[in-house]
């Protein structure tokens, strides 16, 4: 691979980076990144992995064959736009952006781009995100392929239909948070019913990675599962009654279609945003 120019530098950008090195994907001198204004932010990315950081697109852009798109969704127009110039057909536009669509790019670079737009999760940070991607018409297989090493830096990659991207942002793409709200419940009755908080943290992060494995490796399916935890009379039976009865799952399941919703609504908001620019 070449050279990548990234286009913001939040989290999501650090988690790259970081996964792309360690995974020796990339040289550091051809890992390029800016973003708006923050400069002890770029020279924080400069001094910990040693990449490159500019405010100079003619450098940022020379010789770049990947570009990533890493601001958030609101300002993802105003970015474009920017640096529309500098984009080409042959550069593979790689977007992390939740609900902009693969068009949306390009009515806002206002050309045909070669994209692929993926939701990842903030578990990229750990090597464990669980990524989905789409990709235009106009990627190479050679391309698919790049797309398929650099996500795999970070974690699981897996293809799906644009047209899923919504609900994989609503399901993964915020799934991180539903389990942490799920933890902060844990730890809140931990300290109540009184246990010391560094045993009831290792608890709970062995429980959660064993459920998780169990999932992953079990030829049983996630009820069948829960229901060998649950005695009869016992223990798990009391507790799960309090969820049923609290409607907990359909809450959940009211959580996901929220976040996918929002998604779709974010779209819609950014190309609303572009037609009154136009009109
Ligand atoms: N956080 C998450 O859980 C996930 C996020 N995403 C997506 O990843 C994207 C990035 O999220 P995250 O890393 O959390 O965001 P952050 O807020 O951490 O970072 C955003 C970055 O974008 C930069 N930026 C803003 N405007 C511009 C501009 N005009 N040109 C260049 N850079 C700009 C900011 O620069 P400055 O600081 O100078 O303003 C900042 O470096 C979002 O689109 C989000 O939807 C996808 C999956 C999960
Ligand atoms: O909350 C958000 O909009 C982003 C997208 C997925 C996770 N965080």
């Amino acid at each position: 691979m070449n050279k990548i120019a990234i286009i913001g530098a939040g989290s999501m950008a650090e988690a790259f980076i970081s996964g792309i090195l360690e995974n020796g994907l990339m040289d550091r001198k051809n890992i390029w990144v800016t973003n708006h204004s923050n400069e002890e932010r770029l020279s924080y990315l400069r001094g910990t992995y040693g990449v490159e950081t500019t405010y100079d697109l003619k450098a940022l852009f020379a010789g770049a064959d990947l570009v990533m798109l890493a601001m958030k969704p609101k300002d993802a127009a105003s970015a474009i736009q920017y640096i529309r110039e500098y984009l080409t057909e042959q550069m593979l536009i790689i977007s992390v952006l939740a609900g902009v669509s693969m068009g949306t790019i390009e009515a806002i670079a206002e050309k045909p781009l070669a994209i692929v737009r993926s939701m990842p999760n903030t578990s990229a940070t750990v090597g464990k995100s669980a990524t989905a991607i789409a990709a235009n018409a106009r990627v190479s297989q050679e391309q698919i392929e790049k797309t398929k090493r650099i996500f795999e830096t970070v974690g699981l990659a897996k293809f799906v239909k644009e047209e899923h991207l919504d609900a994989v942002t609503g399901l993964s793409g915020s799934g991180p948070a539903y389990i942490y709200y799920l933890i902060e419940a844990m730890e809140k009755s931990a300290e109540e019913i009184g246990l010391e908080k560094q045993t009831a943290k290792e608890l709970i992060v062995q429980t959660l990675i064993g459920a998780a494995e169990m999932v992953k490796k079990s030829t049983k399916t996630s009820t069948q599962l829960r229901k060998d935890v649950t005695s009869p009379g016992g223990t798990t039976e009391a507790g799960i009654r309090v969820l049923e009865e609290s409607g907990v799952q359909e809450a959940f399941i009211s959580c996901i279609k929220a976040a996918t919703a929002q998604s779709e609504k974010m779209g819609k908001a950014l190309c609303k945003q572009l037609e009154v620019k136009r009109s």
